[in-house]
């Protein structure tokens, strides 16, 4: 099993277990801690559409644990056919979700890897896609505590902290991005007040983050997402941070749907507006946000969310599930290598090309 970096004190979102994957069904939380037992690639895919794993850096951690259980039935001597399924595999699990470019990141760095090994054994072959699954697991964890170390500089003891979604260890291999300063800040004796929005319409912020940070025993307090200009404008919050989905090479972030409003908000109050973002989530190959793809969900979602109907039956529905907050409105991008202005291009060039990135270690 991948052991992460430090052990967060809550459920881990994902583990491997030698001969499977085992995800904890996000689904289910809070009331219910299930645990998959997945073995196949379909069941992995399965998960991502449906959300039972979600969060940028673990959909591309679960995509590459996907990709080793779709190619392990192949054999020695079936070379011709591995190389033949190997692409198809990687555009299907890539496929189960467009916004966050970490899906396509860690498809895109395992076949790459695997492609310099193209005159090796098919046996090697599955056995490096399983060491890049591992190594991109492992470094998840490291990322995630090097972004909270430098997010701690930007904070003080006794700040009220916004967040927005779940951008947390759930998100990700342990710690999370947006909520790792917190961790971090509690595990040193400081009093955050963290307000989570609750984050219609699938409640990332009311099962996931306002669970992990009572599990971890932090001071959380949930709002609903239209209370969060209130609680601006009546002093509670002197800072926000959130997660993204993909930051586009001249700074536009995308991230869950509301991110934008809440990032308008900040600004209108003059509170800094902070993004913790892992370089594998900074594609410098997408020139703005107007070109980020934005996944488009289930009108269920909305009408009818967790089962109970709360709108008429057949009424028109518009479900984003992200949108784009521009450049302008984000204080700064916090990496694992570092903090950037997100309209400095060169900076976010440097942070993502940077020499001591976790993975050239
Ligand atoms: C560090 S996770 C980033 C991002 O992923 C979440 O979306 P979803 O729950 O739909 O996978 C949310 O946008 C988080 O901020």
């Amino acid at each position: 099993m991948t052991q992460p970096v430090w052990t967060p004190p809550h459920p881990l979102s994902l583990e491997w277990k030698g001969d499977y994957l085992a995800l904890l069904d996000q689904r289910r939380l809070p009331a219910e801690k299930v645990v998959l037992q997945i073995t196949t690639a379909e069941e992995v895919r399965e998960a991502i559409v449906h959300l039972a794993v979600r969060g940028a850096p673990a959909i591309g951690i679960a995509a590459v644990y996907g990709l080793y259980l779709g190619m392990r039935n192949f054999q020695d001597g079936e070379e011709d056919a591995f190389w033949q399924e190997l692409p198809r595999l990687v555009d299907d699990l890539n496929a189960a979700r467009p916004t966050a470019v970490n899906l396509s990141w860690a498809l895109k760095r395992t076949a790459a890897k695997v492609e310099t090994l193209r005159s090796r054994s098919v046996e090697e072959l599955k056995a490096a896609i399983l060491a890049e699954a591992r190594a991109i697991h492992r470094e998840d964890a490291e990322v995630c505590r090097r972004i909270g170390e430098y997010a701690l500089t930007l904070l003080k003891d006794g700040m009220g902290i916004l967040t927005h979604c779940n951008a947390g260890g759930l998100a990700t291999a342990a710690y999370g991005t947006a909520l790792a300063p917190m961790y971090l800040a509690h595990e040193r004796g400081w009093k955050l007040k963290v307000y989570a929005d609750e984050t219609r319409p699938v409640l990332q912020g009311s099962r996931l983050t306002a669970f992990e940070l009572q599990q971890a025993g932090l001071d959380v307090t949930l709002i609903c997402d239209n209370m969060a200009g209130a609680v601006m404008k009546e002093g509670k919050v002197q800072v926000v941070i959130v997660g993204t989905d993909r930051v586009a090479a001249n700074g536009d972030v995308a991230n869950k749907i509301g991110t934008y409003s809440v990032a308008v908000l900040a600004k209108a109050h003059g509170i800094p507006f902070y993004v913790a973002a892992p370089t594998s989530s900074i594609d410098l190959g997408t020139p703005t946000g107007a070109e980020i793809p934005i996944e488009e969900r289930a009108a269920e979602e909305i009408t009818c969310g967790f089962g109970k109907a709360t709108a008429p039956e057949g009424v028109q529905v518009y479900n984003p599930a992200f949108d784009v907050t521009p450049a302008e409105y984000v204080t700064a991008i916090i990496t694992e290598n570092g903090i950037v202005d997100p309209r400095d291009k060169e900076g976010l060039r440097r942070v993502v090309l940077h020499k001591q990135t976790i993975a050239e270690k």
